[in-house]
């Protein structure tokens, strides 16, 4: 992890062959099919699979809660977690498997049920789940390798309880209501007294959760979690990441929302987000650099790439906006917590 590449030399090339997988099953909850994946040594990984090449962009009448995920926007999106210097996001890694000996031998049950072979000849599955589980949206190889993003799993309840947060910006997730932030532009002061944001770390966060989402285009934050252990002093874990990374030729203001409503940013962000922009290297390259050596490299589409460093310059507008409005002092804070 980070940006020390370990130093793997020493480890007996055995050692270090891609692992294998033990066995197979679905993740429950959730909208679309995502399996865990269980190796040697009770390691895991949540498997999220790919549906549509790297170009599809989110269908114009699609809302963000029908839109399809993307295995890649798991990937990137903990690429870009980590150049913002904020890891809250779990180590994802893309790959590419045979669908037939990795996934249809190891599966079972409910899960077995839901394969067939299409009418081009290509393996496919469907699983079971609340939203895309049906023939007609199978996750299908060609003809039976299948690329997907592995995520490194969350350690079990038994170790780390996490408690689940409802986000405060959250949308209406329906298509006609709108949420009580849309309507209030005086909305975040209600935030601000309702703990665990009226002290302590948590709403710096959420504006740094603002400008990860805000970046990747992602408008799917209705809940987060923390780590019970730590009280409200932790950090939001930045996960579920599928519908990141499918407009880049829009840029979704209204993510911004807490940030442009609070008028308020983490020092330490602000100033990654002006080094983004006057260099050395742009975000863009950063970015480009730091996936080239996954598996299924290149992970984005290049119009992804120029979005984020466009979006970088339309953060930075929007916090001078504010800084004008109330001042350096108030609206740019340091806290010793990131
Ligand atoms: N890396 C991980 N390890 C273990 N559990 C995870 C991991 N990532 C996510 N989860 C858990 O699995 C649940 C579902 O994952 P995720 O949110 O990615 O799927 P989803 O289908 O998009 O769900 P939803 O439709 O509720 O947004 C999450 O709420 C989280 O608690
Ligand atoms: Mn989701």
């Amino acid at each position: 992890l980070g940006n020390n590449t370990r130093d793997c030399s020493y480890v007996p090339h055995r050692l270090i062959r891609p692992p294998f997988f033990l066995s197979l099953g679905q993740k429950d909850g959730g909208t679309q099919i995502k399996l865990v994946i269980d190796y040697p040594h009770g390691a895991q990984a949540l498997f999220k699979p790919m549906r549509f090449p790297r170009d599809q962009q989110t269908l114009p009448n699609h809302f963000y809660f029908t839109d399809f995920e993307r295995h890649t926007a798991e990937i990137a999106a903990f690429h870009l977690d980590r150049l913002l210097g904020f890891r809250r996001a779990m180590p994802v890694t893309g790959r590419t498997l045979n669908m037939t000996t990795e996934l249809y031998q190891l599966a079972d049950g409910e899960l077995l049920k839901t394969f067939f072979v299409s009418p081009s000849s290509n393996l496919c599955f469907h699983g079971k789940c609340s939203y895309y589980c049906d023939t007609a949206h199978a996750i299908c190889g060609s003809p039976d390798t299948l690329e997907g993003s592995f995520a490194a799993f969350l350690p079990p309840k038994e170790m780390a309880t996490r408690k689940v947060w409802r986000h405060p910006w959250r949308r209406s997730y329906h298509k006609r209501k709108k949420a009580q932030w849309e309507m209030d532009q005086d909305y975040c002061s209600l935030v601000k007294d309702i703990p665990p944001y009226d002290s302590g770390r948590r709403l710096l966060d959420l504006m740094d959760m603002a400008v990860f989402d805000f970046l990747m285009g992602n408008m799917d934050r209705h809940h987060y979690e923390t780590f019970r252990l730590f009280g409200n002093e932790t950090f939001p874990v930045h996960l579920d990441h599928g519908r990141g990374f499918g407009q880049p030729f829009h840029d979704e203001m209204s993510i911004l929302a807490p940030i442009i409503q609070c008028c308020m940013i983490r020092h330490e962000t602000l100033s990654t987000l002006i080094r983004f922009h006057n260099g050395p290297k742009p975000l863009s390259e950063l970015m480009r650099e730091s996936m080239a050596k996954d598996p299924v490299t290149p992970v984005l589409w290049e119009p992804h790439h120029v979005a984020l460093d466009r979006r970088v310059k339309i953060i930075l507008e929007s916090v001078r906006d504010c800084v004008s409005k109330t001042g350096a002092q108030e609206a740019v804070v340091h806290d010793d917590f990131s």
